[in-house]
């Protein structure tokens, strides 16, 4: 189970848009060290996917460091998806970002990596996978959700929770690729960037291999080139990520439009 990691909160009057912000309070004080927060949609009233799964950036209005801690109105929902929120605050104004979450979904069998078909699959466990994402999606800025399951239904419900919570899926669907319609439809529905990797190319194996379902609701596919497909399919999320995020890099007209401190006592 996730734990709370810290104690940020948000609070907010109005939905958002990309053009207004969020005010943050922080039992921490302004720092250059992240903060792992849960969301809190609850607390503060916007849905899931404009935390989640929406590309943000926020930027907090001058004064963060000068805020007395409000009582907190509610606890981060634990969930299980979380998301970091990093406060630079070298400067008068901080710069909060979200990291968009990736689903990594892994089917059927996977959990015997490294003992299961060496010759075809390797020796590294699904451990290290884990950590080869954990570590890719770090550098990336990306926050991973990873899973394993040997179930189809499962399977299809971690991708039904994705709609809304996640900004893309990364999904090896093992043998429900090639089986799996149901699978199919639920990528299909939730209309999220998808990646499919297998770590065998499927191409060069039998025939029945040859066929994925999961490619018809896959925005690219990465095959054959071992665990590594992995961290390729988290670098492609990246960039798919980033050519829907029409963000300006200048969020000067964000600083001017945010106050959340102003007419306070000492702000
Ligand atoms: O279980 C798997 C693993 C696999 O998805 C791969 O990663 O190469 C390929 C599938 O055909 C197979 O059923």
């Amino acid at each position: 189970m996730l734990s709370l990691r810290s104690t940020a909160i948000l609070t907010r009057s109005s939905p958002i848009s990309s053009s207004n912000a969020a005010t943050v309070v922080g039992r921490e004080r302004a720092c250059d060290r992240p903060l792992t927060v849960m969301k809190a949609p609850s607390v503060i009233g916007v849905s899931e996917r404009d935390v989640l799964g929406a590309d943000m950036s926020w930027t907090m209005g001058r004064g963060l460091t000068r805020r007395k801690p409000e009582p907190l109105k509610g606890w981060f929902r634990e969930t299980g998806w979380e998301t970091d929120w990093t406060f630079s605050s070298a400067h008068a104004n901080a710069r909060l970002m979200t990291r968009p979450l990736i689903a990594v979904l892994n089917g059927p069998n996977l959990n015997m990596l490294g003992v299961r078909q060496p010759e075809m699959y390797g020796s590294v466990t699904l451990d290290d996978v884990e950590a080869l994402c954990a570590e890719t999606a770090e550098e990336l800025g990306l926050a991973v959700d990873f899973r394993q399951t040997n179930g189809e239904g499962e399977l299809i419900s971690w991708v039904q929770e994705c709609r809304g919570r996640a900004a893309g899926i990364v999904i090896n669907p093992a043998g429900y690729t090639h089986t799996s319609v149901a699978l199919m439809d639920a990528l299909l529905a939730v209309d999220l960037p998808v990646v499919e990797v297998h770590i065998s190319n499927i191409h060069r194996r039998e025939t029945f291999r040859r066929r994925s379902y999961v490619s018809q609701a896959a925005d690219g596919i990465i095959c054959g080139l071992g665990v590594r497909g992995y961290a390729l399919a988290l670098r492609a999320m990246a960039d798919l990520l980033d050519e829907q995020t029409d963000l300006p890099d200048d969020h000067s007209d964000r600083d001017q439009a945010f106050h959340p401190y102003e007419g306070e006592e000492g702000a």
